[in-house]
């Protein structure tokens, strides 16, 4: 799988975005609150809100993205590709058993699938099946969305700010099923504003300010040698600046 972005523009909100997303990497997309990460994301999903519309061109293996009709844009999604965005309540129904959500996917795309419990186990969540979101926990709940994310093994998983909302061993849980669940010839675009999960998570970093981006490069040339004077001043503002 290949994710291609050019020249993406959404408003004057994200500003000609370009990069490009191989078979088996691992992306971070990092930047402060406002610079135009998460409708990158939901560009490239096509869940922007009605009110905002994205031009230029997101490709998915050549497929052409922007502008694909709702079928075809719901075919790809939880399929090819899969997310897992902040509060995972807002993924998940209420009202239905966690057991008939993680299955969902298949029912969706008409596959036969693995059983739930199956599902369930391998984020850590054996004997869930019957319960409702309610009953877990927050960090349950986001091993749920995972679940579901992860049941078509998707080619292509976005996460935006996936453990933000959760305490720091709940987040450390997170991330490590991540890395381990995901196959290791799916790619990965993980938002975040977190440095020291960037360096945990990804092998590349594109850095956004304002809407555009303004400097990319692997993990390790970002966060130990930032060119960028904003790169250098969130390092310097991050734990990580201490760990070096
Ligand atoms: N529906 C909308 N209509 C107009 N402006 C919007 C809309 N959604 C988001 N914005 C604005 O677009 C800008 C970028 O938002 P975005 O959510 O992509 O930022 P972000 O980098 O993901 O931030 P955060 O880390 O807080 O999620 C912000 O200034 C936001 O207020």
């Amino acid at each position: 799988m290949t994710l291609t972005v050019e020249n993406l523009q959404v408003a004057d909100l994200v500003r000609g975005i370009s990069f490009e997303l191989g078979a088996g990497e691992r992306v971070g997309l990092i930047g402060e609150s406002g610079s135009g990460k998460s409708l990158t994301a939901l560009s490239v999903l096509g869940l922007l809100p009605e009110e905002l519309s994205a031009t230029g061109s997101v490709r998915l293996d050549g497929r052409e993205l922007l502008g694909a009709s709702e079928k075809e844009l719901s075919r790809l999604r939880g399929n090819e590709m899969a997310m897992v965005f902040q509060e995972p309540m807002t993924a998940l129904n209420p009202a239905m058993r966690v057991g008939r959500q993680v299955t969902e996917p298949f029912r969706v795309h008409g596959r036969r699938g693995r059983p739930a419990e199956e599902l369930l186990a391998a984020v850590g969540l054996p004997g869930v099946a019957r319960a409702y979101p309610h009953q877990l926990s927050g960090g349950q709940r986001q091993r749920v969305v995972l679940a579901i994310a992860l049941a078509n093994d998707p080619a292509l998983l976005i996460c935006d700010e996936p453990t933000t909302a959760l305490d720091v061993t709940v987040q450390a849980q997170i991330l490590s099923l991540i890395r381990e669940r995901l196959s290791a010839e799916s790619s990965l675009l993980f938002i975040t504003h977190d440095l020291a999960v960037v360096a945990q998570m990804c092998d590349r970093v594109l850095v956004m300010l304002d809407g555009s981006i303004v400097e990319h490069g692997s993990t390790r040339e970002v966060l130990t040698a930032p060119k960028h004077a904003y790169t250098q001043r969130l390092l310097a503002a991050s734990d990580l600046e201490g760990a070096r």
